[in-house]
């Protein structure tokens, strides 16, 4: 069971009354997000955060989607990561390769993870390198509107604290705009070092999807699906500052993380 809301120019938000049903949906979403992408581009460009992100994408490895999603056609980057050795626990990249990555069909060569070997400054400064040449390989578009580059897929999950990708709450990286990939040496949840997209870039993507689970995200849903007024510092709850330019934002949440939400109709 799910209930669909139009949050207007804050996206579509749909909220499910079981972890199966948003597992379904999620994964009816992102196959039919890369049948568009790859009959219109060739690709499908996705970025994936950490967290319990990954365990909702169990659907999809099975069936239909292990034999109907077109998965050679899929490059896959992190929104974030964390600076740690890529077999290390605290590792994203193991975190997604563990869970998703070895079951599905997708080229390694197509996945795109941080240097383990380098510092966070520049394993952060490497993997913008990196997206800079898939944005000249074409496989990367770019954003009419401010020039970065434009994922066909970014999937985040808010943190208990409104973060997204490993943009937390007054951090001065939420400023940030010059660059596509920062770091952060003091992050509020551990591990404190992090590479992580820049706000720019997750709201260049074509399309954003955010997901929130349990009663933790609850307040940070509030802040960021109602309206806070013109008072509220959004760089409080770093959910409320995902607003796609020429994109579509949806959320997908459960029913404890939307219970504080003030929804008309
Ligand atoms: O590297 C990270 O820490 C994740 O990318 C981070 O953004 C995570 O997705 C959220 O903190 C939500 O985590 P949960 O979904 O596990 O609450």
């Amino acid at each position: 069971m799910a209930a669909v809301y139009d949050l207007k120019q804050r996206g579509q938000l749909t909220i499910f009354d079981s972890f199966d049903d948003l597992a379904t949906d999620l994964a009816e979403y992102i196959a039919q997000l890369s049948e568009i992408s790859v009959k219109e581009r060739g690709c499908f460009t996705v970025a994936l955060s950490g967290g319990s992100l990954i365990s909702f994408l169990g659907k999809l490895y099975e069936a239909p989607y292990d034999k109907t999603v077109d998965w050679t056609k899929w490059y896959v980057l992190w929104a974030d990561e964390r600076a740690v050795s890529k077999s290390h626990p605290d590792s994203n990249y193991k975190l997604t390769k563990d869970n998703f990555l070895s079951k599905v069909p997708i080229l390694n060569n197509h996945v795109y993870s941080i240097n383990d070997n380098l510092t966070v400054e520049d394993a952060a400064m490497q993997y913008e390198f990196v997206i800079r040449q898939l944005v000249k390989a074409r496989i990367l578009n770019v954003s009419s509107i401010n020039d970065c580059p434009k994922f066909d897929l970014i999937l985040l999950s808010v943190g208990s604290n409104g973060s997204i990708a490993s943009l937390f709450p007054h951090h001065p990286a939420l400023e940030q705009s010059d660059d596509w990939i920062t770091y952060i040496t003091d992050a509020s949840e551990p591990p404190p070092e992090r590479i992580t997209f820049t706000l720019p870039v997750i709201n260049s993507a074509s399309n954003v999807v955010v997901l929130a689970t349990g009663e933790d995200k609850a307040t940070a849903m509030h802040f960021a699906v109602d309206d806070s007024g013109e008072e509220f510092d959004a760089s409080a709850v770093p959910a409320c500052l995902v607003r796609p330019v020429d994109g579509k934002l949806v959320w997908f949440m459960d029913m404890l993380a939307a219970s504080k939400l003030q929804l008309s109709g």
